[in-house]
């Protein structure tokens, strides 16, 4: 199958999951990420502000400011095809983008946050993933010296072809298990 279709079918498939058995699972992410966040003492996290088939990141980002943790977001540079992270202040603040993807301000770009939550669609049990396609956060990551995790319902792994250019995450979340991807590499 090629990445398109990848892509296609696992946008699909999340966006077919029971409204209810997503929620309960978001629930179990949540309070799992919360953990390993505190459990490593990171003190700033780079995060998206999610989409609706995606793993709902409200609630975590409120939940991380409450306890002192900076959050920042990505914004893209479509033109540029890069992508910065900007501070995460208050929901009040979000904009949409011209891509409707929801978006901080964009004031002063800060990339070098402790932890950084990589989205994705497919991944596999390596870390290895497929992306939305335009190679930003294989871009990011390029440069990026904190940890990498990614968390997803058990539903997203499956098979991924690695390329050259792909970075893989060091730790996999998902309701079930927590995946030490790096030491399994
Ligand atoms: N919630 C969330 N925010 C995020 C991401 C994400 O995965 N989730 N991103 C993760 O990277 C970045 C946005 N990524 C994007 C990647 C591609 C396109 C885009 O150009 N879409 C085309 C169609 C793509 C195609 O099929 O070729 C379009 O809408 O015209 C938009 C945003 C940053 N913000
Ligand atoms: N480090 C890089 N430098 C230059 N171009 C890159 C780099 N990484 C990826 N690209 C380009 O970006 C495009 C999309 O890459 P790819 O299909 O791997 O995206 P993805 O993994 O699905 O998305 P993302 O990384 O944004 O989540 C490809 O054409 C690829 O050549």
């Amino acid at each position: 199958m090629s990445k398109k279709e990848s892509r296609k079918q696992m946008i699909e498939r999340l966006s077919n999951l029971d409204e209810e058995y997503k929620q309960q699972q978001e629930n179990v992410l949540k309070s799992e990420l919360l953990d390993y966040i505190k459990g490593n003492d990171f003190k700033s996290v780079g995060i998206v502000l999610s989409m609706p088939h995606e793993m709902d990141t409200d609630k975590i980002i409120l939940s991380l400011l409450d306890d002192g943790i900076e959050v920042y977001n990505p914004v893209c540079d479509y033109e540029e095809k890069v992508m910065h992270f900007y501070p995460f202040t208050t929901m009040d603040e979000v904009k949409k983008d011209e891509k409707g993807i929801r978006i901080p301000p964009v004031t002063t770009p800060y990339n070098d946050f402790d932890l950084v939550v990589v989205p994705g669609l497919v991944f596999d049990e390596e870390g290895y993933r497929i992306g939305y396609g335009g190679g930003y956060y294989d871009k990011f990551l390029k440069d990026f010296q904190g940890h990498k995790v990614s968390v997803i319902f058990e539903e997203q792994f499956g098979e991924v072809e690695k390329e050259s250019h792909d970075i893989p995450v060091d730790f996999i979340i998902t309701p079930e298990r927590k995946l030490n991807a790096k030491a399994g590499r």
